[in-house]
Order: C-alpha cells, then structure tokens, then sequence
C-alpha cells in the first residue's frame, strides 16, 4: 500500500508537470503583481483546504524561504467568531463571501480552493470577490466543477482522488510563495 500511495503521489506531480506549468507560471505572475501593487491575498477552502488557505497566508505574513518584509496574506477559515456567526445568522455557505465583502478591495486577489470544485461557501466567495472587482483564482481538481465558470484562472489538478488533488494544491501554494520570495 505504501509504495502504491508513492507512486500514486509520483504520477500526478508528472502530470502536473505536463498539463499546468503554464498555469501555474500564470498564478505565479498574478500573485506577485498583486502584492506589488500593494493589494493584498485572500485565500479560502474547507476542511484540509482550509489548512492549505491558512498554510499559504502564513507563509505571506510570516515568511516562505527568505528573509522579506511581511505580506498581507489573509486565510478566511480563522476566526471562529466571524466564522460562527455568519454561519448562525445567514447560513454556511456565505461564512466566506461574507467576510470577502467586508475585507476585499478591487484588485485583490482571492484564492479559493476546493477539490470538487463545487462547494458552495466557495462559490459564493468567487461571486462576492468579482462583483468587487478582485482578480480570482481556483484551485481544484476532478472537472473543475462549477468553479470553471467563475475563477479568472481555475488551475484543475487531473485526478478524481481528493488526496491526490491537496498534495499538488499545496505543492502549487509554496510554488506560489516561492514566486513572491523571488520577487522581493
Ligand atoms: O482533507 C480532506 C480529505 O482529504 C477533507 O477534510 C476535505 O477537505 C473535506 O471533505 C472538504 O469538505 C471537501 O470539500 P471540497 O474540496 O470538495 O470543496
Ligand atoms: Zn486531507
């Protein structure tokens, strides 16, 4: 099983490799000139993509490799206060939107991140995020789902197995900070 689950790991970063460098030279490209034009990252997903939303922010407002000055890389999946009451008051699938209204300025960029590409509180995010005029970027997996219609840029990982899809999300998260280490 071990080495199944190694190889397994081994044949989507191939295919990563194949299908979405561009792509992801593209987020890369989007990514730092947000932060160079003094605009700032939102990042968002459920569950372990929520560990990736809040993985990738830190390494912005605390560091990646090098030394650089802090980054305004926020996670929407933190306070639990907002968190709890935005789902209490309006119901779950606005705890991101919601907080995408009150915190995103045009030209933002908001990254959410879903392996179906279809979870709602998601979605809705990308809604909230384009009406204020933010740059949007998706990282999924499978079809993409409905994410496909939303996102500026949805980076697809080719695989149905939601494991396979957070390992290249958060692989594609520290190609992204290197991006910006890079940058600085
Ligand atoms: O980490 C895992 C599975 O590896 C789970 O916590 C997973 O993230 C959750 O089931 C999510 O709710 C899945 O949602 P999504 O990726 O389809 O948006
Ligand atoms: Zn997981």
């Amino acid at each position: 099983m071990v080495i199944e689950e190694l190889y397994a790991h081994r044949d989507i970063i191939q295919k990563v490799i194949d299908t979405l460098s561009a792509d992801i030279e593209a987020a890369c490209h989007t990514m730092v000139a947000v932060l160079k034009d003094g605009k700032k990252v939102l990042i968002a997903g459920n569950g372990g993509s929520a560990a990736d939303a809040q993985h990738i922010a830190a390494e912005l407002s605390g560091r990646f490799l090098k030394e650089r000055k802090a980054l305004p890389g926020i996670a929407l999946t933190v306070d639990t206060s907002a968190l709890t009451a935005i789902a209490n008051d309006y119901g779950y699938n606005h705890v991101f939107s919601r907080q995408v209204e009150a915190l995103a300025q045009p030209g933002d960029l908001f990254i959410g991140i879903s392996t179906s590409g279809n979870s709602q509180g998601i979605l809705n995010a990308f809604e909230a995020a384009t009406k204020i005029g933010c740059k949007t970027l998706g990282l999924s997996g499978r079809d993409g789902g409905k994410m496909n219609a939303i996102c500026d840029l949805n980076i697809i990982i080719p695989s149905d197995v939601t494991a396979r899809i957070q390992e290249m999300h958060i692989l594609i998260g520290h190609i992204l900070c290197k991006a910006v280490d890079d940058a600085y």
